[in-house]
């Protein structure tokens, strides 16, 4: 295969739709455990996907197939058009990494080491319309380490580290980024920092973004689309609304009157409200109403998935076949 056609222009499309991340039935065995089994997913153009699941379903493994560092068992992998397991210089140049946990460069100086990276990708630049990497200082700003240019990286503290790596990852102005629970360890305001650092580069630049986290919140405040991995599979996906709209969740209505504080569950707390500002009026205080939180709705998903697991896995003997492993 040659050099990859759609590695810097877009695809030509130029807007949203475009699908950046294409993965049908991917299956993943180590040994003799199938960790991967089935899981299909699109990601499109400038779209925040958050890859959710407990400890061990899958997400780090699914990140590094995408990204071309594992071969899968068998399956359709297209990232920005390529099998990543064949993509060029050219093709990685743009696709961001922000791993678990980076290589050590203790010894370097955290402007020096950002100069090395960014050198890497400065010969593309101007090819097939890629803008080049981002200049050190304007990097050092947006991940809010300015004042850590000459440090040695030993001695930044470990969110300072993790936002350390979050510039390595976006150095190159990746068309697509992964970010594999990037905000371990970050302090309330750098994760703040952090979010609207992830916003600018999906609204601004269109940078498309997988993103793992156990941090719920964190996902419902990114992520455009949720994808709730569990056992393997994919057990939900949609926005956050949509998936607290597919549980059912009920709202919890709270409130005071007479100084008596009330408590009731519904599945519809605009019309109970309505309904209960008809009767009593200007007797309600203290009102508040709570949706179902994208917490509720994972914790219900993933039990209701891990009760389905007591059944007997149906695809065992398929996924053999797909790897070609002795049972
Ligand atoms: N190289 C490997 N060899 C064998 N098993 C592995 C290997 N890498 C991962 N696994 C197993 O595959 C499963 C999925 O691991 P993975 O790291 O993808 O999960 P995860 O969803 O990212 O978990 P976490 O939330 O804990 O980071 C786990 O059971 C893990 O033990």
């Amino acid at each position: 295969m040659g050099e990859p056609e759609m590695a810097f222009g877009g695809g030509g499309t130029g807007g949203g739709g475009e699908v950046v991340v294409d993965v049908r039935d991917l299956w993943m065995r180590y040994g003799e455990k199938d960790v991967l089994r089935g899981v299909s997913f699109e990601i499109r153009r400038g779209e925040v996907l958050g890859l959710l699941g407990p400890n061990g379903a899958g997400k780090t493994t699914t990140i590094e197939i995408m990204e071309g560092f594992r071969q899968p068992s068998s399956g359709h992998v297209r990232v920005l058009g390529e099998d990543p397991l064949h993509g060029g210089d050219a093709w990685r140049a743009r696709v961001g990494v922000v791993l678990q946990s980076w290589r050590d460069h203790s010894r370097w100086r955290v402007g020096a080491l950002l100069e090395q990276f960014a050198s890497y990708y400065r010969p593309y630049t101007g090819r097939d319309g890629y803008p080049g990497p981002y200049e050190v200082a304007e990097l050092l700003a947006r991940v809010g380490l300015s004042d850590k240019a000459d440090t040695r990286v030993g001695a930044l503290s470990g969110g300072q580290r993790r936002r350390l790596d979050v510039a390595v990852g976006i150095v190159g102005r990746p068309r697509l980024l992964f970010l594999d629970e990037p905000t371990t360890g970050f302090d309330p305001k750098a994760r703040s920092d952090f979010h609207d650092l992830v916003h600018a580069l999906a609204d601004l630049e269109d940078t498309t973004v997988l993103l793992t986290t156990h941090d719920l919140a964190e996902a419902e405040k990114l992520a455009d689309r949720i994808l709730i991995l569990d056992g393997g599979r994919i057990v939900a996906d949609g926005s956050a609304e949509q998936l607290a709209r597919q549980v059912a969740g009920e709202d919890e209505v709270r409130w005071t009157r007479d100084g008596v504080r009330e408590v009731h569950l519904t599945p519809d707390g605009t019309r109970f409200t309505r309904e209960l500002f008809e009767r009593h009026g200007a007797e309600i205080t203290e009102l508040e109403v709570r949706r179902a939180s994208l917490e509720d709705t994972y914790l219900r998903m993933v039990a209701r998935s891990e009760a389905g697991l007591e059944e007997p896995a149906p695809d065992e003997e398929t996924a053999r076949e797909r790897t070609g492993e002795p049972a």
